[in-house]
């Protein structure tokens, strides 16, 4: 049925989930959008199950450290429990009733179907009993995601390669893969399935791991990967891919073939904005990201969060944007959006964080950079931590201002320690204050003031 209502949100991945939720409970007349799962690629293909994936290889992997430790252990990997706990808590069996019903709970409706613009605030849904048309008299919210992509390689595209979304519902590890690209995605299943006992190779076109990390963590982790036995191929192109039913097989530029049971495609994201139809409200459809305005403006009355304006791919940014499009949606007055402190966390072992500029990119901007940066192997914690405490932090500041405007820690609980630096990034902390601080010892954020002590050699 046709209808008229205030505000049409368009995919709800966790920030379109969000901001429906938002509008209805404010009382607006909300339709959410959506053709596969009400909460999008974060909760049934990505961060929560890969997470529980991450907690189990964690416990793994400290407990074959107990022999350098204190005693001795026996570690039988078992792929079994990380399965049942993503398909029965994270996931039911990819099921999305719960999060539909907490949508129409909020008092949004839901139409399930393929969205696309037709006209300034009109919006067709292609739903599985023909094709319904709302009329949005306050706005669309676009929420559509990314979808993974697969470079042009040769024969690739024939084969029964997975993306994030088979990997995620494996029922066993596999007795050996290949992983293309070292992002993200492409490191945390590679260690994943190495710590239960597949044997992975891990192949990236660029420089080194970790794209445009910093390269003293992408040194770390490499390292970490190749103890896991995992064979790092950086600066490596693959030029075919094939499969012959068996398994897969990669010829690499350098002419090594590398040969796997399955091959995981990691190599990005992307939107079909034509798709969307966004060239309806005169948005350019061949662009790979919706481009906003500091309130999540795409064009006149039309909202865009997420993924799709590549302010970073990650959920914070999604949820954070919601709450600022909603508030402008609702005429109330709100900060506009600051990316400044933006937190990453990849989570490896060792975990990578990072908040605000890498040494490069403040670099590229123009900035007058200083760098500090300290090994957490060598701070006292490190050194009693032993076995799994390598690490780094590496401290990035705009010399002129006396501030920190970026930071990178790679080691234990990475994610945890760079919360403290996301402050002084966010919060614009002058470095004489921050050096004023007084850090418990023997922690690992304690290793803070080593590299903020570098900053001034
Ligand atoms: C393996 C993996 C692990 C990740 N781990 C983390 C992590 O640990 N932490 C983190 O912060 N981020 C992580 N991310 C990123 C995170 O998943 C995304 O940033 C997050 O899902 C936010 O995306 P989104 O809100 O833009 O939309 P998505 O979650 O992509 O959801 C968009 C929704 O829109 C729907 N849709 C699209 N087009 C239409 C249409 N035309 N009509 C109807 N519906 C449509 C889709 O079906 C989808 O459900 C990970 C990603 C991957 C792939
Ligand atoms: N922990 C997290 O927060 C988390 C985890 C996973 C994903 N994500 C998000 O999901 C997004 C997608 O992640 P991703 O890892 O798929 O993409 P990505 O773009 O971050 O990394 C892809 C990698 O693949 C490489 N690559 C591309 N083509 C290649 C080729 N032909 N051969 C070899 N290597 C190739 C690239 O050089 C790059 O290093 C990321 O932007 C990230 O924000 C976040």
């Amino acid at each position: 049925m046709d209808a008229e209502v205030d505000v049409v949100v368009l995919g709800l991945g966790p920030g379109g989930e969000d901001v429906a939720g938002r509008l209805a409970t404010a009382g607006l007349d909300v339709v959410g959008v959506e053709s596969r799962l009400v909460g999008g690629e974060c909760p049934y293909y990505a961060c929560v199950p890969t997470k529980m994936m991450v907690r189990a290889t964690d416990a793994l992997a400290e407990a074959r450290r107990v022999p350098d430790l204190g005693g001795s252990t026996e570690v039988a990997p078992d792929w079994s429990p990380v399965h049942r706990r993503i398909r029965d808590e994270a996931t039911t069996d990819w099921d999305d009733t719960a999060a539909a019903e907490r949508l129409t709970g909020n008092g949004a409706r839901l139409v399930r179907g393929v969205g696309r613009i037709t006209a300034p605030g009109e919006v067709a849904v292609r739903t599985a009993d023909g094709e319904q048309v709302l009329r949005a008299r306050r706005g669309i919210v676009l929420n559509p995601g990314t979808e993974p992509t697969a470079p042009p390689v040769d024969g690739l595209a024939d084969t029964p390669y997975w993306t994030n979304r088979e990997a995620v519902r494996t029922d066993r590890a596999p007795e050996s893969l290949l992983v293309l690209g070292a992002g993200p995605v492409g490191l945390e299943f590679a260690q994943v399935f190495a710590r239960f006992g597949s044997r992975v190779a891990l192949v990236e076109r660029g420089e080194h791991i970790l794209g445009s990390g910093e390269p003293e963590a992408a040194e770390v982790l490499a390292a970490a990967l190749r103890a896991d036995g995992i064979d790092v191929r950086e600066g490596a192109s693959a030029e075919r891919v094939d499969h012959d039913g068996e398994g897969f097989r990669m010829q690499l530029d350098d002419g090594t073939e590398l040969t796997a049971q399955h091959l995981l495609v990691a190599t990005g994201r992307r939107t079909d904005l034509a798709a969307l139809g966004v060239g309806a409200v005169g948005i350019d459809e061949s662009g790979a990201t919706i481009p906003v305005d500091e309130h999540l403006r795409a064009a006149d009355g039309v909202w865009a969060i997420g993924d799709v304006t590549g302010h970073g791919a990650f959920t914070h940014v999604s949820v954070y944007q919601s709450a600022i499009a909603a508030a402008n949606i609702l005429g109330r007055g709100t900060e506009p959006a600051d990316y400044r402190a933006m937190p990453a966390v990849t989570f490896t072992d060792p975990e990578v964080a990072t908040v605000g500029l890498t040494e490069s990119l403040a670099a590229a901007r123009g900035l007058p950079v200083r760098t500090g940066t300290t090994r957490l192997e060598d701070s006292p914690r490190g050194w009693i931590h032993q076995v799994g405490g390598e690490g780094v932090i590496k401290l990035v500041a705009d010399a002129d201002r006396g501030v920190l405007v970026g930071a990178t820690v790679a080691g234990p609980r990475g994610g945890e320690i760079v919360g403290a630096l996301a402050v002084a990034v966010h919060a614009e902390v002058p470095l004489a204050r921050l050096r004023g601080m007084i850090l418990a010892y023997p922690t690992f954020h304690r290793a803070i003031s080593s590299a903020l002590a570098d900053l001034d050699a």
